[in-house]
């Protein structure tokens, strides 16, 4: 045996020690969050399980603490996983998020609630709302903004009719295809499915390599992907999920205009948020109609120093409210300078409300 050898040997003792180790570790880990379930079940009757501003702090912590060689976010995605196990074990959480499967939102609903959860397809935004509301999920994944192509207009209009609240938020890196099934005949390429925003994520690729293959769009990438099955002249954009899932084969890859596409979820649901540390909130705001509406409205944010990270304007679906403004700021509900603000821009406004106070995206 050469010395190699012996030390592969070595080595391999070593890991499955270290095995041992970490499996007794987690086994450790799932039995306390079991004896947790307990104690909020004592505490409560109608306990919520799911803690968003801890699972923040667990993973945030994770990663200040890692010294390497894995990079902090794989750690944390580690721990991702062992938490949504230890959580399935107090109860089996069940997500709807906008589908069908193999969508970039189910993609955004497994990166931030792990792969033990149960994630449930839904064929429009209203029904993922609806089906939290109706208290048949407990949680929904929506779209609400992408890097290159902006709002989903959809997302924020459900809100003004709902009382749905924001748990958190996911960002996810959009990465687009070019795929094909085994049969296609990929030098005749003639027609491109994908959804209306991912074309737009994708038009300078496309007009300089298929100019002149058909774009047709359809309602998601996971439904192009479907159709180009069988199809022989066909290709489809969709992400890695959606590949894996209808076995298609990659003809380019990362075709995204820009390499930094990126798309922000919410996680919906219905329960208030306690602080996390690094927060943020939305808000929903109706003004009048008058002169200096905008700056009455943005004036105590900017004299408490709150850092506004999003401002988008909607047209008002009722007679009272001419302007609705969604705004996102960090910062949560119950820190006092947070608090000031909301009181002064309630004094302001024709109506106002707060979506939800949640973590920051960690991940
Ligand atoms: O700390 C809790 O409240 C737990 O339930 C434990 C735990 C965890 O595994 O760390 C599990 C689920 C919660 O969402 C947050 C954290």
């Amino acid at each position: 045996m050469s010395d190699t050898s012996i030390n592969l040997d070595e080595l391999r003792q070593r890991i499955d020690q270290l095995d041992s180790d970490i499996l007794n570790l987690i086994s450790e880990r799932a039995n306390c969050a079991q004896q947790v379930a307990h104690v909020k079940l004592a505490e409560d009757k109608d306990a919520v399980f799911y803690r968003p501003e801890r699972e923040a702090q667990v993973l945030r912590r994770i990663m200040a603490l890692n010294k390497g060689p894995l990079d902090s976010e794989e750690m944390a995605r580690l721990f991702r996983e062992i938490m949504s196990a230890c959580l399935a074990l107090e109860q089996p959480i069940k997500v709807a998020y906008l589908g069908p499967e193999g969508t970039f939102t189910q993609q955004a609903a497994l990166k931030h609630f792990g792969e033990s959860a149960v994630s449930l397809p839904m064929a429009a935004i209203d029904e993922v709302f609806r089906e939290v509301e109706a208290g048949a999920v407990h949680y929904g994944v929506v779209p609400v903004e992408n890097s290159t192509e902006g709002v989903v207009n959809h997302t924020l209009d459900t809100f003004m009719d709902s009382s749905i609240k924001i748990c958190g938020e996911v960002v996810l890196r959009i990465h687009h295809h070019l795929l094909v099934s085994e049969t296609t005949r990929r030098d005749k390429v003639s027609r491109i499915y994908s959804h209306p925003q991912s074309f737009g994520q994708c038009r300078k690729w496309l007009d300089a390599h298929y100019p002149h293959a058909e774009r047709v769009p359809v309602s998601s990438n996971a439904e192009a992907a479907k159709l180009v099955k069988t199809e022989w002249h066909s290709a489809a954009i969709a992400g890695d999920m959606a590949a894996k899932l209808y076995g298609l084969e990659h003809i380019a890859e990362k075709i995204e205009d820009r390499p930094d596409n990126s798309t922000r979820f919410l996680i919906i649901g219905n329960q208030d948020v306690p602080m996390a540390g690094e927060d943020k909130t939305s808000i929903v705001v109706a003004m009048r109609n008058q002169p200096g509406t905008l700056h009455a409205l943005l004036e105590p944010f900017h004299r408490h120093q709150i850092d506004l990270t999003r401002l988008e304007t909607r047209p008002s679906r009722t007679g009272v409210w001419n302007y609705v403004f969604f705004i996102d700021f960090k910062g949560h509900r119950d820190e006092p300078r947070v608090a000031a603000v909301l009181e002064e821009v309630r004094l302001r406004a024709a109506d106002l409300r707060v979506l939800g106070s949640y973590p920051i995206g960690v991940l």
